[in-house]
């Protein structure tokens, strides 16, 4: 498929978001025709919001058309993988996928090129992905108004408002993770995708870009430093104030996706490995809060983040690192500053 920039918009078919054939049990909220597949500027189609759409709003569940076996150990197998699954589908279905777009041109075969330029993962650490006819044409920013999660409990991929979105406005979600820096962002979508990023981030003037760049560093770093939270290199407040940092860093950044529960929980870790009960309660139920605007009430992470804020002690790393507990109460809330004070160590 062509790129269409510049052409005149026309809209698209309308779809139901919840999926008429499997309506997802999701009790995010949900409205009929919430978005129009549009040509983009520049972008070849595209996914426009058709009324305000309210952060948490699931704006879309799909079923893969089929699933995609990960790039190695062997191209060819993938390949013929592919083959196999297209010539399962009815002809509507193949054409469908014959007219999404290919960014690799004359590289790969078209089947491999499409799946490659289209599919979307079926998971945060899967190697697995799936291709999905509706989701594939989302376009990417880095900073995306809308995130994709494979829930394994529906079985279908789900979309959801990271933020309110404005009626006409165009539904993006990332194709990196966002805290990547500017050059590596660019080189990566320019390999990847054939396209160059010109979304609000990429598009600041130098030293805003600099700064943006210094701050994306060090929540790299502060990542790295969580990864040995385990090793006892650093002490309980330390990794709460890298935390702390952490979450201001992202606040700066406009950084609002699955990193904020993902942080939280660990958080949620490091207060149970040091048998804090109190904090490690607070963080599981932030955890669980973020996570359900993100892929609503009804994926299997977020039933595990639930359990664990009904019952922090049940995880296993509770009391590694320290047997007696450390948790106090909190105190009284002034308008949520002493809390987050105290939560983070720094009261
Ligand atoms: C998964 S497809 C997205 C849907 C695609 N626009 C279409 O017409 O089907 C990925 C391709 O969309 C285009 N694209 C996505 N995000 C873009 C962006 N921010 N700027 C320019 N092109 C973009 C690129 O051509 C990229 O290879």
């Amino acid at each position: 498929m062509d790129e269409q920039g510049g052409r005149e918009e026309s809209a698209g078919p309308r779809v139901d978001p919840a999926g008429n054939e499997h309506p997802a049990p999701s009790s995010a909220p949900q409205a009929s025709f919430l978005y129009a597949v549009q040509t983009i500027l520049d972008k070849g189609q595209g996914l426009v919001a058709t009324s305000k759409i309210t952060k948490g709003t699931r704006i879309l569940s799909e079923a893969p058309l089929f699933k995609v076996p990960p790039d190695k150990p062997n191209r060819k197998v993938k390949e013929a993988l592919i083959i196999k699954e297209l010539k399962r589908l009815d002809k509507d279905q193949q054409r469908a996928y014959f007219a999404l777009h290919n960014a690799h041109g004359t590289d790969h075969s078209p089947f491999l090129g499409i799946a490659r330029t289209n599919v979307l993962p079926l998971g945060s650490q899967a190697r697995e992905g799936g291709l999905f006819l509706e989701a594939s044409r989302i376009n990417h920013s880095c900073r995306p108004n809308a995130q994709n999660t494979w829930n394994a409990n529906i079985g279908r991929l789900t979309i959801h408002a990271l933020r309110d979105i404005k009626e006409g406005e165009e539904i993006t979600i990332t194709y990196l993770d966002q805290t990547t820096e500017y050059v590596s962002r660019q080189q990566f979508l320019k390999g990847s995708f054939s396209f160059g990023c010109r979304c609000e981030l990429c598009v600041l003037p130098p030293a805003r870009r600099r700064e943006s760049d210094g701050r994306l560093s060090e929540i790299n770093s502060i990542d790295e430093k969580l990864g040995q939270m385990g090793s006892r290199m650093f002490g309980y407040n330390k990794i709460l104030h890298l935390l702390r940092t952490m979450f201001r860093l992202f606040e700066e950044e406009g950084i609002w996706d699955a990193s904020i529960p993902r942080a939280y929980y660990d958080a949620f870790q490091i207060a149970c490995m040091y048998g804090d009960d109190t904090r490690a309660k607070i963080f599981a139920e932030r955890a669980h809060a973020a996570r359900v605007i993100i892929e609503g009430d009804d994926s299997p992470g977020v039933a595990r983040l639930k359990r664990f804020a009904e019952q922090p002690t049940q995880h296993e790393s509770y009391r590694r690192l320290a047997h007696s507990p450390r948790g106090v109460r909190p105190p009284q809330s002034v308008g949520g500053l002493e809390v987050d004070d105290w939560l983070w160590g720094e009261g």
